[in-house]
């Protein structure tokens, strides 16, 4: 059975002075346990949105989200989200940050040092807990968003362009602390991102959405084998690499 599995999902949003707006249409998607998906589009197809449905944070018109075959009503715990802008609590560290997410789960208060440390020395952030977000570069905020969705212990992983904020070189750091910490870990994710070279670095397939009204066009497996942490900077040298990026790439460009 799939992890998770999108059922002719459609998503209209109402428009004030007219018919409402088809934003998704007819989506369907399985996602095995532990594969990681990228989402990849033009902008406004539609991305943002199904991530959110899948979540829980937007309703879908019609369609089903089934998680191990049961129908996903809410938001749940079973999922965690990184926001592109970080979402952190501006007036509290970035250990009560984490925390809020543990009291929000129910997590008893007794464990939440350990469970904050622990994730926050899983994303090199060991010893910040006291820091706010402000006394943080992007890339920092970025890790404790990351270590605050890992706190919960989450099935699934939702991440919405997480890297899109950052400068490129915290950006190429982040990918490629994600692609160790993501084949250590073996979850499920499912990353939204504007980067072909990102989706490629980083996913099992990549999901490649059509404009308005957002649809598959097409699910492109990324077959170079794991673990692609061990290559670093090489995986981006390998005619496999290549290869892929090029045929995202022109899919793309057909579609803008
Ligand atoms: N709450 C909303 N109310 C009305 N329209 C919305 C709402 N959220 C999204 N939309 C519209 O739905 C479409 C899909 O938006 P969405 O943000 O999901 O696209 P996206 O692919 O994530 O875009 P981008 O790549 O630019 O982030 C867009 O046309 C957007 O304007």
């Amino acid at each position: 059975m799939p992890k998770l599995s999108v059922r002719n999902l459609t998503k209209r949003f109402p428009v004030s002075d007219g018919p409402s707006m088809l934003a998704l249409d007819g989506v369907d998607l399985d996602v095995e346990e532990g594969e990681f998906i990228a989402f990849v589009g033009p902008s406004g197809c539609g991305k943002t949105t199904l991530l959110r449905i899948i979540q829980g944070l937007e309703t879908a018109t019609s369609g089903d989200i089934l998680i191990d075959g049961k129908p996903a009503r809410g938001p749940g715990h079973d999922r965690g989200f990184v926001f592109q802008q970080y979402g952190l609590l501006p007036w509290l560290t970035a250990a009560q940050n984490i925390g809020f997410a543990l009291e929000a789960k129910g997590v008893p208060a007794r464990q939440h040092g350990d469970i904050t440390e622990r994730v926050l020395a899983t994303v090199g952030l060991k010893g910040f807990g006291d820091r706010f977000p402000h006394q943080l570069s992007g890339g920092m905020q970025q890790r404790v968003g990351i270590a605050r969705a890992l706190a919960i212990e989450p099935d699934m992983m939702l991440l919405d362009e997480p890297f899109g904020a950052l400068d490129a070189l915290s950006r190429e750091i982040l990918q490629n602390e994600m692609l160790g910490l993501t084949e250590r870990m073996g979850k499920t994710v499912l990353f939204v991102t504007h980067s072909v070279d990102e989706a490629v670095c980083l996913a099992d397939r990549v999901v490649v959405m059509s404009p308005r009204p957002g649809r598959i066009r097409d699910i492109v497996p990324i077959d170079i084998p794991r673990p692609r942490a061990r290559l670093g900077e090489a995986l981006r040298d390998t005619p496999e690499y290549s290869a892929k990026r090029q045929l995202l790439w022109n899919q793309l460009m057909e579609l803008v």
